[in-house]
């Protein structure tokens, strides 16, 4: 696709349902006792496969005018054996929750997924799921996809997480309902807390404490009605997109503001940036507000530490505002974005190196100096749906042609992501 320059963003708009809380809905409603109905839900390429696998199991899903779910939950147990594969497409969230909603079932079953899928690593998942109990085969002992899945008998766990991850963590969570003691999760920073916050609200016997969380065994989790708050990281991108362009004022509503999630504010506003949370409400246990963003002149910043999980898939967009910011700024301590649906590290560094940035690749980051000016290139999403939405931002401040390759990738996340930018573009 191409994208050329334009001279400001300027509106308001309304984003999907942010894509860890949908997954995350689905999820929880089918293992619980009756009814669900989800509002606002995300109808983006990954939550797709999650209902697909959900269906797949023998969960009746309705899907009302592309926005609301309504899932006819079948109990903790009551899943069926799929009769074919379960196919997580380019989900990493589908695949790592599943399993630990896998290792509480009765039957055997295998997860396939997309090329990308297929390189990422599941051991962090597969050895603590085991260590609890579940039979799990996967190529390289269990570290990668295609993954074969007995559930059983569980024992609880007491687990020091050597990575920050919620997807590791909620798996742990989810197979610890089903086990006979309780356990004890102790994470290394912390990461997104969506699983704990809705599966409290499901009935789940929970308690955090800082970075330890207690998970007692329950029978059964109780069907709700659940509100997906817009996706903050699908605002990041005009987040960032406002910052960088003069004369830019764009208000996000009803965007989620769970402080794990937040990072890209607590960075902007380092950066010097020119924001407002406005009309703030809790809403399902979850933070919401609107975001008010206008251009202003950006200063780099250090980015490292317990921020990263806070802002870890917006890393390629705040790279590309970094260009922008005076100064330098420094990403460390990000070594996960390598094992995302890309190497996040390379596709940034060698996109934005194509369009004349200053910037040097980190071990576990990068180094940007800004401000250049930016030029069209050619760029390489690598499939990756944050990639090609980072680029087609930065394309709007540069001079002349980007085009992006594979641009249909951001179906992945965020489908509507090029209408809505181009109602706002002037
Ligand atoms: O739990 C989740 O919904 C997610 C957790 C993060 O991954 P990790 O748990 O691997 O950090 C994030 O990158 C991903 O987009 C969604
Ligand atoms: C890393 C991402 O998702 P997942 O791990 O679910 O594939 C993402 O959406 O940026």
């Amino acid at each position: 696709m191409n994208f050329n320059s334009i001279s400001r963003l300027n509106g308001e708009i309304i984003l999907p349902g942010d894509k860890s809380i949908s997954h995350r809905s689905v999820m929880f409603s089918s293992i619980s006792n009756g009814k669900n109905y989800i509002k606002n839900f995300l109808m983006g390429q990954d939550c797709l496969s999650t209902i697909d696998c959900f269906r797949k199991m023998g969960v009746n899903i309705d899907i009302w005018k592309n926005k609301d779910v309504i899932v006819n939950g079948v109990g903790l147990r009551g899943l069926k054996k799929p009769d074919n594969v379960l196919d997580v497409g380019n989900s990493g969230t589908t695949i790592r929750l599943i399993m630990g909603i896998l290792s509480g079932q009765n039957f055997k079953s295998t997860l396939v997924g997309d090329e990308s899928i297929s390189k990422r690593p599941m051991k962090r998942v597969t050895e603590p799921l085991k260590e609890m109990g579940a039979k799990i085969d996967g190529l390289e002992n269990g570290n990668f996809a295609p993954i074969t899945i007995e559930g059983g008998n569980l024992k609880g766990i007491n687990y020091k997480m050597p990575i920050a991850s919620a997807q590791v963590k909620s798996a742990i969570i989810l197979a610890s309902l089903y086990s006979n003691s309780s356990s004890k999760i102790i994470e290394k920073s912390k990461s997104r807390n969506h699983t704990e916050i809705m599966l409290k609200s499901f009935g789940a016997d929970i308690n955090v404490d800082g970075l330890e969380i207690d998970v007692n065994p329950v029978d059964s989790l109780y069907p709700q009605e659940i509100y997906v708050p817009g996706d903050i990281s699908s605002a990041a991108f005009f987040i960032a997109g406002a910052s960088i362009i003069k004369g830019s004022e764009v208000l996000i509503k009803n965007v989620g503001l769970n402080p794990t999630r937040t990072g890209i504010l607590d960075v902007l506003k380092d950066m010097g940036g020119n924001f407002e949370i406005l009309n703030k409400e809790v809403i399902c246990g979850e933070e919401i507000g609107d975001i008010l963003v206008k251009y202003s002149n950006l200063n780099g910043v250090t980015i490292y530490g317990d921020l990263i999980p806070k802002l870890i898939d917006e890393i390629p967009i705040i790279a590309v505002m970094a260009t922008q910011a005076e100064g330098q700024t420094i990403i460390k301590d990000a070594k996960e974005l390598k094992v995302k649906e890309s190497n996040r590290i390379k596709s940034v560094v060698e996109n934005l190196k194509k369009m004349g940035a200053d910037i040097e690749e980190l071990e576990d980051g990068m180094v940007i100096n800004g401000p250049t000016k930016l030029k069209g290139a050619n760029i390489e999403s690598f499939n990756d749906h944050r990639i090609a939405m980072a680029f087609s931002i930065a394309s709007l401040i540069s001079y002349g042609n980007t085009y992006i390759k594979n641009f249909n990738c951001v179906n992945i996340s965020f489908p509507s992501f090029c209408d809505i930018l181009k109602r706002i573009s002037y």
